[in-house]
């Protein structure tokens, strides 16, 4: 098991004490992978191989940290959710409480149950391959998780709400350059080039390009509503907004997924999409590095592909 401490205002550690006690009285050898911080986490995690499960106790920071070392390796992922974005356990129906997630693991594990799903690989030409378990941001809402990163307080999900109204007062829309493959949905977005072979580029200013697995983002932001976790498919989110008043209201249509009514946002699915800033983008005028499951991953470029069936996620019929 891997635990965040700090998650859910401290409510993580209690938690994992009690899932701990749990595991061992099912039978389990049960070690304790944390670290003292993420990344701490990532490396023992990243040097284990011979493990009959992962389970991670935290937010959606942890469900990243349990996807990178799970996807696509056959080792199921037990998720008990206690953070404040809970994303990905909500999308997969798992309990919030988390004493009842506890008692699915538990229950997952003795019965050898498992939802097999989809996760996103994350490839660019500087770092090495990264998983992500719900979705890759690389626009407003990138920019939002990195201020919010860095912010100690206020705590929760408060955080996040400052953070956007921070990244907003500032907002200038960026350049983008797309490329994507596997395309089954063009979304309606205007100029977009599609070629026979279900490949398709785009050039174009945005605010958001985000490329989602999964629903939901940053705790409940419906950023693709109609994503679907199985599908071996991303929905690629263009939000093709360039002023700032437009910025300001399309985060907060994003909690009720109102913003796709709009006509200068576009939902396209697709396989992978490759985000790059427009040739000729000064770094200094590109967009932000591109944030993973609320997480940092790297600067653009980089390819987004939904990997089918890479996750499997301890729960039970
Ligand atoms: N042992 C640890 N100590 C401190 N931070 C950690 C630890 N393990 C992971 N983290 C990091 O904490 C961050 C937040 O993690 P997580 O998503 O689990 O919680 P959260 O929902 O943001 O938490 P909170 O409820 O405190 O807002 C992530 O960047 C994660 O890598």
């Amino acid at each position: 098991m891997a635990v965040n401490p700090t998650a859910g205002a401290g409510r993580g550690r209690v938690v994992a004490t009690v899932l701990h006690d749990r595991l061992r009285r099912a039978g389990h050898r049960v070690t304790d992978l944390s670290g003292t911080d993420g990344a701490a986490t990532a490396a023992r995690l990243a040097a284990r191989h011979d493990l009959e499960a992962l389970v991670v106790v935290g937010g959606d920071g942890m469900v990243h940290l349990g996807a990178g070392a799970t996807a696509g390796t056959g080792t199921p992922l037990g998720v008990v959710p206690v953070g404040t974005g809970n994303d990905f356990a909500a999308v997969l129906g798992l309990p919030d409480d988390p004493l009842e997630a506890v008692d699915r693991v538990v229950r997952a594990l003795h019965d050898g149950t498992a939802r097999t799903v989809d996760a996103i690989e994350v490839t660019g030409p500087h770092d090495p391959p990264r998983w992500v378990a719900g979705a890759v941001s690389a626009g407003l809402d990138a920019a939002v998780s990195a201020r919010a990163l860095g912010m100690r307080r206020p705590r929760g999900a408060a955080r996040y709400t400052v953070a956007a109204l921070a990244e907003i007062a500032r907002f200038r829309a960026w350049d983008y350059a797309l490329e994507l493959t596997g395309l089954v949905d063009d979304g309606g977005l205007p100029g977009l080039t599609v070629h026979d072979d279900a490949s398709a580029t785009w050039q174009g200013r945005a605010a958001m390009v985000t490329a989602a697995n999964i629903a939901r983002i940053g705790g409940g932001i419906r950023v693709a509503p109609h994503a679907l976790v199985d599908d071996g498919l991303l929905d690629v989110l263009v939000a093709s907004v360039t002023s700032r008043t437009a910025a300001a209201s399309i985060f907060p249509a994003m909690y009720a997924g109102a913003h796709t009514r709009r006509r200068d946002v576009h939902l396209l699915r697709a396989r992978a999409v490759t985000i790059r800033p427009a040739p000729g983008t000064p770094a200094s005028a590109g967009p932000p590095v591109a944030h993973g499951d609320g997480e940092a991953l790297a600067a653009l470029p980089l390819t987004a592909r939904a990997v089918a069936g890479a996750l499997h996620v301890l729960t039970s019929a």
